[in-house]
């Protein structure tokens, strides 16, 4: 069984993870171009950690901008075996306050202009994605959260947008009236990414606003965004150390098999793949291509 290392991927407002030991910085290459910054690793407890900030530090990058799959692909080469995407997001629902964090389960993706994934033409693959969250990663999140008295709650759906705009009102009352919990702009393809890289993901959602739906609340603005992300950014990392020193020391096996996506995924004849993707998939999916 592989060594547990645990990636956390930074969004707006977390651009840096406070408490991590033996800290390094380190720039990992990737085939898939330049990932947002360099990772930044070391231990929490006895755990090995990995930090990314998806927009970079000094947030370069805009949610279509990024560079999911170098990201995916530097955790991967990181070792990363369990990664916990932290998210600011708008809500859909009254009893989930500005401040409160989401566990979501579900994503739905409305993103457009984007690479969703590390296969294509020469080698192309099929992961499952019906549950996208590694339901022993998200209970060892949500079991965090309850320790550390953080208000929040299991399970959601969190609708990725493509942005950089917020969403028109007539989008907003869309989501709302089709049952979604959350909006924000980034968490696909990251998740579908990351399944396939086999890397168990889970989302810490935090709601940062209500969108523009709420009659009584403000349109959401980057200025109510970043107040209160800045607000939670403690609160983050409290619960990513709490997470991290109880975590185990081996990677436990996913019951929805993120960590065996790729198992009878390739469809392509071993004779019918090109070399020069191959070599790119090197770590995404070295298990499978050997
Ligand atoms: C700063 S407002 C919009 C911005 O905030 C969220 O970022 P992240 O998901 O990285 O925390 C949202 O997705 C947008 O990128
Ligand atoms: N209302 C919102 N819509 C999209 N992304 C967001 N990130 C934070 N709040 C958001």
């Amino acid at each position: 069984m592989a060594r547990a290392v645990l990636g956390i991927i930074g969004g707006s407002g977390v651009y840096d993870l406070p408490g991590i030991a033996d800290l390094r910085e380190e720039a990992i290459a990737s085939p898939w171009g330049e990932p947002s910054d360099v990772v930044r690793r070391g231990r929490i407890g006895a755990t090995e950690v990995v930090f990314l900030p998806r927009h970079g530090r000094g947030h370069r990058h805009s949610p279509s901008d990024i560079n999911y799959r170098a990201n995916i692909d530097v955790l991967k080469r990181a070792g990363v075996t369990d990664l916990v995407s932290v998210s600011a997001c708008g809500s859909f629902r009254e009893e989930l306050f500005p401040g409160s964090f989401v566990l979501v389960d579900q994503f739905v993706d409305r993103t457009f202009r984007r690479h969703g994934s590390f296969f294509g033409s020469g080698c192309v693959a099929h992961v499952p994605m019906a549950h996208p969250v590694g339901p022993l990663l998200q209970r060892r999140i949500a079991a965090a959260a309850a320790q550390e008295g953080i208000p929040h709650r299991l399970g959601g759906t969190y609708v990725c947008i493509e942005g950089p705009q917020f969403s028109t009102y007539a989008e907003s009352l869309t989501y709302k009236g089709l049952g979604y919990d959350v909006v924000g702009m980034t968490a696909m393809p990251e998740a579908k990414l990351a399944r396939e890289a086999e890397i168990t993901y889970a989302t810490v959602a935090m709601v940062t606003d209500f969108d523009c739906w709420h009659p009584e609340h403000d349109d959401v603005d980057v200025a109510a965004v970043v107040a209160v992300a800045r607000r939670n950014a403690e609160t983050v990392a409290r619960l990513i150390a709490r997470v991290a020193r109880d975590f185990p020391a081996e990677h436990e096996p996913c019951p929805v098999r993120s960590d065996r996506a790729l198992d009878g995924a390739i469809m392509t004849a071993p004779s019918a793949r090109d070399p020069a993707l191959l070599r790119k998939l090197d770590a995404v999916a070295g298990r499978v291509l050997g």
